[in-house]
């Protein structure tokens, strides 16, 4: 066992300012483990392909678009199989968990990884632990086979259950170590990452060979590094169909307005490529993006001028746009919280469709028709598309890869197109924002032609608050934000 833990991460540094952000391995805090050759090599299906395994030299850059003079910047490694894997196959003691919300792919992923344990390497022990992180302490397990999971890619949610909140790290960790589990797979998004984080910790403080991998999870697309999160381009997806109905209703009558509240609780990208798929919104609200009602260059104005111009209009709203107005207004702030201390939040669909009424109540010769749609759940509860379920497989695949050849301590993600292994401190350090300030948003202004609602003090603070630019001023959130 280790007595001086170190978590911090593993850096490794090259020539031409090259940084590569390893990821923990067994080997860091147990030496001289036995090591065994991959079972890929005799599988007919593999052995066939040309360079299947990765050269423990292969690493992926952050970023892609590079300076002539520029530092080669910081690299992740790169996924997929190793020629010697860490664990026999008789050896395998897999547990699977699901946590937070509901996200289009949690089945997909399910599957992937049971069928990767089993048909690539000869695993033959998976469980699922059902309802989230206080499953492993309070409830029953669930036996995965290739046979249980077949079809449950075509389902929505998740046949193992989810839950938020009871993270109780020492019961989780005594279930591992009691039940003799040697491989975690946890999948969820960023609050799930940290718990995950917590047990990585702790298996690794108890000395246990035990791996502990999440993959990320989240139709918000708020978790950092990563291109987006699996989920994200369903939920998008399915928005459209809301989005759809709001512009037909709009169109059909005088003066018509559809407003539609989709989910993005700190995160405004479902809003964000919701709109720019659609082109039939005039107006999108996100959480990053201040905006006011009343006055010159106001939300009221604009909606007042569209509906001269055009006669209809559709608004989309992200569920956590403009809470400070509604707490100001409701003379409340809201503090409640769910069971994992997320904010819960106030309706802002409701309450901008009673503010837009209101305010052409005072305007008789402008009798308006407003209909408010939330699709909320209903984007998150279908099962994925078929670009998602394709992204659950490689993510599944990739995750069991790392596992098998002993890595711990990661998240597997797809960075720049590739598939990674990322250490858990840089997937929680932070979250996924829409940046306001790069050219991902502006495209949208141009798209729907609304204001931004920003004076050119505003603009200063907000890049005062956001992070400074990188020295290509390229913003340094996913890829989604600066394609
Ligand atoms: N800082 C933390 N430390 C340990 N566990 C945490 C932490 N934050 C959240 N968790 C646990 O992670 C699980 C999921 O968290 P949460 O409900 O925030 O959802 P999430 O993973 O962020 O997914 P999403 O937000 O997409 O629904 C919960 O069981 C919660 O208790
Ligand atoms: O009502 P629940 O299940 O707690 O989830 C709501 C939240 O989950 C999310 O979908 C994230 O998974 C958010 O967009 C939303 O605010
Ligand atoms: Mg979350």
């Amino acid at each position: 066992m280790e007595n001086n833990i170190s978590f911090q991460m593993k850096v490794e540094t090259g020539d031409a300012g090259y940084v590569l952000e390893d990821v923990p391995h067994l080997t860091d805090y147990i030496p001289d483990l036995p090591t065994y050759p991959n079972p890929l090599r005799s599988n007919p299906a593999y052995s066939v392909v040309k360079q299947y395994f990765v050269d423990a030299d292969d690493t992926v850059p952050q970023k892609v678009v590079v300076h002539k003079d520029g530092p080669r910047g910081i690299h992740f490694r790169r996924a997929g199989p190793r020629q010697r894997v860490y664990f026999a196959p008789d050896e395998v003691h897999a547990a699977i968990v699901t946590c937070g919300g509901l996200c289009p792919g949690l089945n997909t992923v399910i599957r992937e990884i049971v069928c990767a344990l089993y048909h690539m390497y000869g695993v033959t022990r998976v469980l699922g632990i059902d309802g989230g992180y206080r499953g492993f302490y309070s409830k029953n397990t669930v036996t995965l086979t290739p046979k249980v999971v077949n079809d449950i890619h075509k389902r929505g949610g998740t046949i193992i259950g989810t839950s938020r909140g009871g993270h109780d790290k020492p019961k989780i960790v005594d279930s591992i170590q009691d039940r003799g589990i040697n491989q975690v797979y946890i999948i969820g998004g960023d609050g799930t990452q940290k718990g995950a984080a917590v047990i990585y910790q702790e298996v690794r403080k108890r000395g246990l060979k035990a791996v502990v991998a999440g993959i990320p999870k989240t139709i918000d697309n708020d978790i950092p590094v990563i291109d987006k999160s699996f989920g994200f381009d369903t939920a998008v997806e399915e928005a459209q169909r809301a989005i759809n109905a709001a512009h037909v209703e709009a169109e059909s009558a005088e003066n018509g307005i559809g407003v539609v509240k989709l989910m993005g609780r700190y995160s405004g990208f479902i809003a964000m490529y919701a709109t720019l798929a659609s082109r039939d919104v005039d107006l999108c609200l996100i959480p990053e993006s201040p905006f006011y009602l009343e006055g010159e260059g106001g939300l009221l104005e604009y909606v007042e001028k569209r509906l001269k111009d055009n006669g209809h209009m559709v608004i989309v709203v992200a569920e956590g746009a403009g809470q400070e107005l509604l707490a100001a207004d409701n003379l409340k702030t809201s503090t409640a919280k769910d069971a994992s201390g997320n904010k819960l939040l106030q309706d802002v669909g409701l309450w901008i469709s009673d503010k837009i009424k209101a305010h052409f109540a005072k305007i008789p010769s402008m009798p308006i028709t407003l209909k408010y749609i939330d699709p909320t759940y209903m984007i998150r509860a279908v099962p994925s598309n078929a670009s998602d379920n394709v992204y659950c497989t490689l993510l599944a695949q990739s995750c069991v890869h790392g596992v098998m050849a002993g890595y711990t301590g990661f998240t597997s993600g797809l960075v720049n197109g590739r598939q990674t292994y990322i250490p858990f401190n840089r997937i929680t350090e932070k979250q996924n924002n829409v940046v306001i300030t790069d050219r991902m948003w502006a495209r949208l202004l141009s798209s729907t032609n609304q204001p931004s609602f920003l004076g050119p003090k505003d603009v200063i603070e907000v890049q005062k608050q956001e992070e400074p630019p990188t020295q290509l001023l390229d913003g340094d959130s996913s890829k989604t934000n600066d394609i």
